[in-house]
């Protein structure tokens, strides 16, 4: 079957005479797949998700993305805060092309879809972080890519406003059929959201272990399965750590 996304025997340093960042790195994910990266800090997730983006290129094989368009998503939601919600997903819409008179409407329904109904005139600052995070992923979505990039898009917030992402980023995924790739440190998000969790060793970073998440959806991240497969990550990773020695 034709990948979404392939990394072959992939390689990154940042100096010539620098080590490896990543190391033989290879890695196919499906169309409409969610892949989780999980691994220590420093372990190159970022990097992985920048070259898949495009923002970097390989010091060696290659990063081939045949699913299309690619939209990322950061921590920092990165929203300009002088423009409203609605701007903020204009701004994406207009650079892709979309003719002005269609914005508005398309920013709405965008943004009625991450369950902001109503709320294209709001100013960014007076938004809840959840919220913004949503106006983020509208954004994300407006730009109209196959391949979704997020990177710890969900790390700032707290636990009951996480929960509620988690089920809308489901939700949409599924439902616009996304690739998705999701950068985090925290294996219960991993497992609750992904297909498939792939955890990355240290120095240089490679491909240590990958997981089938076999789980039916809505899962809780709360239940017994969800939290028994973390449990056998979170066993690994901490090796992982241990051998990295950060
Ligand atoms: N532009 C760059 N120039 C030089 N070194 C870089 C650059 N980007 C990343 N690195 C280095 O590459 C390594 C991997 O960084 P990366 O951000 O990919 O890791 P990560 O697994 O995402 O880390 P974290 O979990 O802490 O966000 C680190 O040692 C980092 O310092």
């Amino acid at each position: 079957m034709s990948a979404a996304i392939s990394l072959e025997s992939v390689s990154k340093r940042f100096a010539p005479a620098a080590p490896p960042v990543l190391a033989d790195v290879d890695l196919r994910i499906a169309p409409g797949e969610f892949v989780c990266l999980l691994g220590a800090s420093g372990c190159g997730k970022s990097t992985l998700l920048n070259l898949v983006a495009g923002l970097e290129a390989p010091s060696a094989g290659r990063v081939r993305v045949p699913a299309g368009r690619t939209a990322v998503m950061f921590q920092d939601h990165a929203l300009f805060p002088w423009l409203t919600a609605g701007g903020n997903v204009q701004l994406a819409l207009k650079a892709r092309g979309v003719p002005r008179a269609e914005r508005r409407a398309e920013a709405e329904r965008l943004l009625a879809l991450v369950r902001l109904p109503g709320r294209h005139d709001a100013r960014v600052h007076a938004l809840s972080g959840g919220m913004r995070q949503r106006v983020a992923l509208a954004r994300a979505l407006a730009q109209d890519a196959s391949v979704l990039l997020m990177d710890e898009p969900f790390a700032a917030l707290d636990a009951i406003t996480r929960d509620h992402l988690y089920a809308e980023l489901t939700r949409i995924r599924l439902a616009l059929g996304l690739t998705v790739v999701f950068v985090t440190h925290n294996a219960r998000e991993a497992v609750r959201l992904g297909d498939r969790v792939v955890l990355l060793a240290a120095r240089p970073g490679r491909i240590a272990r990958e997981w089938t998440v076999d789980l039916p959806h809505p899962r809780r991240i709360e239940s017994a399965a969800v939290a028994g497969l973390s449990a056998e990550i979170i066993d690994r990773l901490g090796e992982e750590v241990a051998g990295a020695d950060v």
